[in-house]
């Protein structure tokens, strides 16, 4: 595990020196994801480093994970609470809509909006002080297109897309991050009660496996290649219009 982490600071630092920038910003939820990331970026730059807290009608308990995180890894912390401005900006397209108004879209609708204000949040924090946006995508997440589209997809670094969600455990174990969020069920915190396994119909544990070369059950690999399959246009530049081709 030493030699992943050095590996991965190492780049980092890399980065940083390459785009002429001076440290690097992540949004911390309480989850595990970010919270290796929190501890992974301190590493790389023990004096240049921000860690946000971004509720939005948040869980007390995973901003106090958050918190937790932040405190275990010495990082600076910034709390910008956006839950008044989501549901303010929300609301006002919901009226100017009107009778267009999907309800049935409504609650992903919501949910983006949320990761989306998150991004532009820390892309202003990351423009004030000349650093980079580090984000938290996994292999898992990532294959699969579990995230939104320049929302928490929008940052400028994805130092953990290799790891399966497993390995990410493991590193984050290794890092020394508080064994409340090693433990907890991976959520995207987007609505009350989600969970990413519930929400996807499989496991990281299935996921894992199948990135792994394994055999898995077809019902999850079918899964999995149609998310795949659904989400090339989430890893790709957007699709351009030339006069030439
Ligand atoms: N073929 C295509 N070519 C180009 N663009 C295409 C497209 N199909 C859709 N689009 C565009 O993409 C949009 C759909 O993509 P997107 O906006 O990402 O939305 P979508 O994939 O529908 O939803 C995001 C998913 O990621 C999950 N998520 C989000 C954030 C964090 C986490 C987490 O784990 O923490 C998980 C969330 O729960 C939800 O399941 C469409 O509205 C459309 O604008
Ligand atoms: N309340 C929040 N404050 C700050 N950043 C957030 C918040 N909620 C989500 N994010 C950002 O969005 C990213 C995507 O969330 P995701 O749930 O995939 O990761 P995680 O919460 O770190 O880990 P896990 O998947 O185990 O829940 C987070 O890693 C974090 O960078
Ligand atoms: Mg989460």
């Amino acid at each position: 595990m030493k030699k992943k982490v050095d590996a991965i600071i190492k780049w980092l630092q890399k980065q940083v020196e390459q785009s002429k920038t001076k440290g690097l910003v992540v949004g911390v939820s309480g989850g595990l994801d970010s919270a290796v990331i929190a501890f992974l970026i301190k590493r790389a730059f023990p004096e240049n480093t921000i860690s946000v807290i971004m509720p939005i009608k948040s869980n007390p308990v995973d901003i106090e994970h958050a918190k937790e995180t932040n405190k275990t890894c010495g990082i600076k912390e910034l709390t910008i609470d956006l839950t008044e401005i989501h549901e303010q900006m929300f609301n006002q397209i919901k009226q100017q809509i009107a009778v267009d108004f999907n309800e049935d879209n409504a609650r992903l609708a919501d949910a983006n909006l949320r990761a989306r204000l998150r991004m532009s949040t820390l892309y202003t924090v990351a423009t004030n002080y000349n650093y980079l946006v580090v984000g938290t995508d996994n292999a898992a997440e990532w294959y699969t297109g579990y995230f939104t589209k320049y929302g928490d997809g929008g940052v400028d670094l994805l130092p953990i897309v290799d790891l399966t969600k497993e390995e990410v455990r493991e590193m984050a174990t290794y890092l020394g991050v508080p064994k409340a969020v090693i433990d907890k069920e991976p959520s995207a915190d987007l609505w009350e009660g989600q969970t990413d396994e519930k929400e996807m119909g499989t496991t990281y544990e299935r996921i894992d496996a199948f990135l792994r070369g394994e055999t898995i059950p077809e019902k999850d690999r079918n899964l999995i290649e149609k998310m795949h399959v659904r989400t090339e246009h989430k890893r790709s530049i957007p699709t351009q219009f030339h006069f030439n081709e």
